[in-house]
């Protein structure tokens, strides 16, 4: 049973954007990425979109008006985006902290080591998006993903997240979690292997991309898991 990472409080789902800019970027889409895992975020779902010129319009709706609204909608609406829901106990003060300032000029200078102090390019294309509390994540969440049902998934999914019962799947970029069946099956055939949610946080690298295929560690890190 893959028990590496349990909550004792109720998970906290965010919306996380990585904007165009950086999916420009297949380098810092990996940096970001590696990131969120890093920080024990569990990735609800992950996926690549493009935003219309108008949904950019509605999204920003609250800064309609202001000198960058038109430069804003323009930017988000100009390629492809990546859209996460995360969920951290801390999902959304977290996720705020580690994206760092909104501009990033003043990131780079307080924050250097943020995701926009080091991969923004300008106030404008400042690289990701975050949810700014719970009630904003629910509204942005089921505006990027129609089909999520928040309340199903906290009524079946986040409690067995919240115990560890899970996986990551690299070749889906998510974690999943891990039904009754196979865990069975795994601690059937695994005599002592695990079950690795944090591929890329290996401290020492053993880890990295094992888990592709099976979800199983060959060669498990004691450190990591
Ligand atoms: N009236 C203005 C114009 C600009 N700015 C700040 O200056 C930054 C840089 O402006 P500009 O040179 O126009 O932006 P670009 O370098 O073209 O980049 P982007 O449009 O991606 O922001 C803006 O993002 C904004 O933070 C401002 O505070 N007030
Ligand atoms: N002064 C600015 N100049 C250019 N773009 C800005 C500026 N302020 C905000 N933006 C853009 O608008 C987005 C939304 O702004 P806001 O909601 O205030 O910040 P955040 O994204 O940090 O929650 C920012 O992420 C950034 O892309």
């Amino acid at each position: 049973m893959a028990a590496a990472r349990c909550a004792s409080r109720p998970l906290q789902l965010t919306l996380a954007l990585l904007k165009p800019d950086a999916a420009a970027h297949p380098l810092v889409l990996e940096a970001v990425h590696a990131v969120i895992l890093r920080h024990r975020f569990l990735i609800v779902r992950a996926k690549e979109l493009r935003c219309g010129a108008e949904q950019s319009r509605r999204f920003y709706r609250e800064h309609a008006g202001r000198f960058f609204y038109q430069r804003l909608v323009e930017f988000m609406a100009s390629g492809p985006m990546w859209a996460y829901i995360l969920a951290h106990e801390n999902a959304v003060p977290l996720w705020r902290s580690l994206m760092g300032p909104t501009k990033v000029f003043r990131a780079r200078h307080s924050d250097p080591d943020s995701i926009r102090g080091a991969y923004g390019l300008t106030d404008t294309r400042n690289t990701t998006h975050g949810s700014d509390s719970s009630a904003s994540a629910s509204r942005e969440i089921a505006f990027f993903f129609p089909e999520f049902d928040e309340q199903r998934w906290y009524e079946q999914d986040e409690p067995q997240l919240r115990r560890g019962q899970l996986y990551y799947s690299a070749e889906e970029r998510v974690h999943r979690v891990l039904r009754a069946e196979e865990a069975q099956v795994q601690i059937q055939g695994s005599s002592g292997h695990h079950c690795c949610p944090c591929p890329q946080q290996c401290p020492q690298g053993i880890c990295s991309g094992s888990c592709v295929s099976s979800h199983r560690f060959e060669s498990c890190c004691p450190q990591c898991c």
